[in-house]
């Protein structure tokens, strides 16, 4: 059978750009290799299965680096070859649609090419200047074969000394090849590639004992009836690296798409920083990539999980996906159905287990509403079903919490967008009888904008802002000529310190409320905005720049109004409308530096007075 040869003079090509990869994509060798390794398994066992004797075969991947030897080999005891199918396979028709591919595309970069075709047997070149299969087919009376092959392209075919059916590539390596230094990047490599291939793949080198590399029966490919919560957990956090459990899971399945999946929602504990998850892609159980933006969609990918599916090609890269015409079909069609299958199961959660969807609340808060903003499918469902805390604590939609509160103001919606900032306003609040909810997350701001935008009858007002309607205080007839004494008095007492805040005098039934700023919520807004968009400074910004759109509401029912109306202590007076001044601007946080001190001297000598009274 002894026969030798040149491969076809196109070929040369190819081996020119390999090379070029030389020391970047090497990953690609073991992933080519031991896919057809994993193939051939596959190949022998469907035809077993057909013949129905199955019982007795497993299929088995060895991957074995021989320092000795100076060599890697890769051994499957799959279907195997015969002499004219390596002349077929291996001789002839390699790379012949690279081949043309480059014949067309002179000036196509290396990149270019191993986006669009696998680059298959032949990227063993890549590390080795010399391949050699041994293989016997599983065919009856089938010899074996030795095939040889050169980096200059002259190989050799012979009668082989394989024993067993099945292949073993041999990739001999240089002195100086890194594998041969670090036999770790081998196993590294499976483990990327090949972490949940169905066939068992062991790796074996000087230093690391044979050993099982990958999970050929993954907790997650089980049905969801006999998944264990706790391994299940086990497994995200190990193979996700995430310190928590996940918060839940759910599994999908399109038939039509060949598609399998099963997403974590990742127990973010409200932060903000790290929010983009992994979602990684396989195909034929070989890992494809992560995070591909072309497949999933920009939400679903903020949460982590696993795609399965054996109609994507099995080497595919960015752009592969993004130009490969047959191609866009799928790749489309498993994007609109990962978006589909998170709307429906947070839809349902919505729908039917209210519950437990107020109890995930804090952690899918911030996810739910930037899908609500970001994508299309998931907004046409979900846009109305963002829920709000408000200050007792319960959770409604905007829909639900206008039609229940719809009492005191039509379509207005107060809230606070931080519980400690205003906590003396949601205090008034409570004391009022009045209700609120709390925007306390940075995507709220965005949210109620849009919100606002798709329902332009309703209104939201932040719980320090124009609130006086609420109190419904207009001055009482006797109380008129009160307030302008009141007025005078407030006004001589803080001078210029007033600004161009206005004053507003009026009878608030809550007698305890004394002096309040409120703001102006549209300039509150647009300077809330500028700062963001840093075109002011937070630290130069408080309330004088706020100060031309705010009120201060001083109630005439309050016993200290009272006694500022009636005194005739100018100095007493001067000190209680300062002093309540400060107080006021410290509960919107906008007491500045520079009045800090004459408070706390002012609060001291109050203190004096009471105390030698
Ligand atoms: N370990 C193996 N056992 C049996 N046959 C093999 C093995 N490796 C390669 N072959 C045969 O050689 C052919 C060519 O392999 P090659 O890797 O070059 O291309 P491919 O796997 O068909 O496609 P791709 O270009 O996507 O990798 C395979 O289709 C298969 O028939």
């Amino acid at each position: 059978m002894k026969q030798s040869g040149m491969l076809s003079i196109e070929s040369k090509n190819i081996f020119n750009i390999l090379k070029k990869w030389l020391y970047t994509e090497q990953d690609i060798v073991f992933r080519e290799l031991i896919s057809n390794a994993c193939d051939a398994v596959e190949k022998l066992s469907n035809i077993k299965n057909i013949k129905g004797d199955l019982s007795e075969y497993k299929g088995v991947i060895s991957v074995t680096l021989d320092a000795d030897k100076q060599c890697i080999i890769i051994s499957d005891n799959g279907i195997g070859m015969t002499k004219e199918e390596v002349q077929k396979y291996i001789n002839q028709i390699a790379f012949s649609g690279a081949t043309d591919f480059i014949n067309k595309n002179n000036q196509a970069g290396s990149e270019t090419i191993i986006g669009h075709f696998g680059v298959g047997f032949y990227s063993s070149f890549m590390i080795s200047n010399h391949v050699a299969i041994e293989t016997k087919s599983y065919l009856e009376d089938a010899k074996a074969v030795r095939w040889d092959c050169n980096v200059d392209m002259s190989f050799s075919m012979n009668e082989g000394k394989k024993l067993h059916t099945g292949t073993d590539v041999i990739l001999y390596l240089d002195d100086n090849n890194p594998y041969l230094k670090n036999p770790k990047l081998i196993l590294d490599i499976i483990k990327k590639y090949f972490v949940f291939s169905k066939t068992e793949i062991y790796y074996e080198a000087p230093d690391i004992q044979r050993q099982l590399v990958n999970i050929p029966e993954p907790v997650f490919r089980l049905s969801s009836n006999l998944i264990n919560p706790e391994e299940m957990n086990l497994f995200y956090k190990d193979f996700f690296d995430d310190v928590f459990d996940p918060l839940f899971w759910f599994k999908f399945e399109s038939i039509d798409l060949g598609l399998k999946g099963i997403l974590f929602f990742r127990n973010t504990k409200n932060n903000t920083e790290e929010l983009d998850g992994k979602i990684k892609v396989y195909s034929r159980g070989v890992y494809i990539g992560e995070n591909i933006r072309e497949l999933i969609p920009k939400f679903v990918n903020l949460q982590s999980g696993i795609i399965e599916c054996d109609n994507l090609p099995l080497v595919v890269s960015r752009s592969t996906i993004r130009d490969e015409d047959s191609n866009d079909n799928v790749v489309s069609l498993i994007y609109e159905c990962l978006a589909q299958e998170v709307t429906i199961y947070i839809n349902e959660m919505f729908e039917k287990h209210r519950e437990k969807y107020e109890a995930y609340w804090p952690n899918i808060n911030a996810f739910v509403k930037y899908s609500i903003l970001q994508d299309k499918i998931f907004a046409s469902v979900m846009a109305r079903k963002a829920i709000f805390m408000d200050l007792t604590g319960r959770y409604y939609t905007i829909k639900e919490y206008v039609e229940k509160f719809e009492g005191s103001e039509d379509n207005v919606v107060y809230y606070s967008s931080d519980a400690v900032e205003q906590a003396y306003y949601i205090g008034i609040f409570k004391r009022c009888g009045m209700n609120a909810l709390l925007f306390d997350h940075v995507i709220d701001q965005p949210f109620m904008r849009k919100y606002e935008v798709l329902n332009p009858s309703l209104k939201f007002i932040r719980i320090d802002s124009n609130i006086e309607a609420i109190f419904k205080g207009e001055i009482k007839e006797e109380d008129k000529q009160n307030s302008e004494v009141v007025s005078d008095k407030i006004k001589s007492a803080l001078g210029d310190r007033l600004g161009n805040i206005e004053l507003k005098i009026t009878n608030i039934q809550h007698e305890s409320i004394s002096m309040l700023i409120i703001n102006d919520e549209k300039a509150r807004r647009m300077a809330d905005m500028m700062e963001i968009y840093g075109l002011i400074n937070a630290n130069n910004f408080s309330a004088k720049e706020l100060q031309s759109k705010s009120t201060l509401l001083i109630n005439l029912n309050n016993e200290i109004v009272r006694f500022i109306l009636n005194s005739n202590n100018e100095e007493l007076q001067s000190i209680v409308i300062n002093q309540l001044f400060d107080l006021a601007l410290l509960n919107q946080q906008s007491l500045e530096p520079e009045d800090v001190e004459n408070f706390v001297n002012r609060s001291e000598e109050l203190l004096v007075r009471a105390i030698r009274k």
